[in-house]
């Protein structure tokens, strides 16, 4: 008998439930559709309202089982319920990218015809790039959950920006290749690298590797950019950029900018790899602003789903994941196409659910 595919969900907090939810059905619907051998969920409690609950911020032995699966899943995780006692916010998913190794965060940014431009530009029509986060050093190495920043006292507080050369090498391979592929696809073929290296070691250190890197892969393109000024051109000519490759930092507060070029939060996937291990969550939080009231848009989560689908056909060399992932990502760009895709986060009508309702009625009538 072939073994069976496993995901270790954890649904999380406020939207993150719903969200997941949303995703799940499509997901396995597409791989139904694909005739590929049904996804096995194995659910985890984390979050702050586990934690409220048990004093827990994710169950026994829940790290081990996450990192038992084929891939892990995650809704988002943090308030409303509770803040841990230094001040800072509930965040397993932190440890996970630490403890699996999980350095390459690929967040795409992608442009939807009918979804909101938020630039007059006709050109942002175009936006089709993708910020590549290193995800488990840089400045989040000192997280708080990890214990590795100082408090001296009362007086000063002090955390550490640490970069790698082995992570370091293996994001700038990871962004060239993904560079490689894109470019397979009539993508442009080109890597920036986003940095500060005009004042920081470490960043001088972050371009120095990739600049070793660059010419292994003679047909990619590369250029580099200070983030103050990649800032700058996000939002004056972000057709321009392919792959962006940073520092942890930068790259968490990037993808916020760029989930807002192509309409909000709701539309920022993304994908955490490491070397063995994959987790797959929309980049957004838990949005308590709006949740439990069907109005999260799910298409983060969802685009996150065929990212996972993705990075299962390659794990399992399962072709049928492959075509699944297709599907999830033909029938949004079909719906939005169609100008039947309206979420409420971009003033529409269309809550979570009818939102997901479209999407499936598009893998369906594809199918
Ligand atoms: N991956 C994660 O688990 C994750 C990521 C980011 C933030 N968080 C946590 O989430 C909590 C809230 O954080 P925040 O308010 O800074 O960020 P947030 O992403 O939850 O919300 C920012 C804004 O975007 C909107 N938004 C986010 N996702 C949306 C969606 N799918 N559809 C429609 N609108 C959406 C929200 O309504 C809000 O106005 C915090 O506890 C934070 O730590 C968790
Ligand atoms: C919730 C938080 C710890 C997380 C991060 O900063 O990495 C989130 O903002 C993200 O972008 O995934
Ligand atoms: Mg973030």
């Amino acid at each position: 008998m072939t073994r069976q595919t496993t995901i270790a969900l954890i649904r999380g907090d406020g939207i993150g439930v719903e969200v997941t939810d949303a995703a799940m059905e499509v997901v396995n619907a597409a791989v139904s559709r694909a005739g590929g051998q049904a996804l096995v969920f194995s659910e985890i409690a984390a979050g702050a309202g586990y934690f409220q609950q048990t004093g827990l911020d994710i169950e026994q032995d829940g790290e081990e089982r996450a990192g038992d699966a084929d891939a892990i899943f995650l809704g988002a995780i943090g308030l409303p319920s509770v803040r841990r006692p230094d001040g800072t916010e509930i965040a397993p998913h932190l440890r996970l990218r630490d403890r699996y190794g999980l350095y390459a965060g690929v967040r795409p940014v992608k442009a939807y015809p009918n979804a909101p431009q938020r630039l007059a530009d006709p050109r942002a029509a175009a936006i089709d790039l993708i910020i590549l986060r290193e995800s488990t050093e840089g400045l989040f190495y000192s997280a708080a959950v990890h214990g590795r920043g100082e408090v001296i006292g009362d007086s000063e507080a002090r955390d550490i920006l640490r970069i790698t050369r082995t992570t370091t090498e293996k994001l700038h391979n990871f962004a060239f290749r993904l560079a490689t592929r894109r470019k397979d696809r009539g993508g442009q073929g080109k890597v920036t690298c986003v940095d500060k290296a005009n004042v920081f070691n470490s960043m001088a250190f972050f371009r120095k590797i990739f600049d070793e890197i660059a010419p292994k892969y003679p047909d990619i393109a590369h250029d580099y950019a200070y983030v103050d000024a990649q800032a700058l051109n996000l939002i004056r000519q972000p057709w321009e950029s392919d792959v962006l490759v940073m520092e942890n930092m930068f790259g968490d507060i990037l993808s916020d900018l760029g989930g807002g070029l192509v309409g909000g939060m709701g539309m920022a996937a993304c994908a955490e790899i490491g070397d063995e291990h994959g987790l797959f969550q929309p980049a957004h939080g838990t949005a308590p602003d709006i949740m439990g009231q069907d109005k999260a848009n799910p298409l983060a989560a969802i685009l996150s789903g065929a990212l996972m689908l993705d990075y299962l056909a390659e794990r399992t060399g399962l072709d049928a994941y492959a075509e699944a992932a297709r599907m999830v990502d033909d029938a949004v760009q079909a719906g939005f196409e169609a100008n039947r895709i309206h979420p409420m986060e971009f003033g529409g009508n269309m809550g979570t659910k009818a939102v997901t309702r479209e999407v499936l009625a598009q893998i369906d009538s594809a199918s």
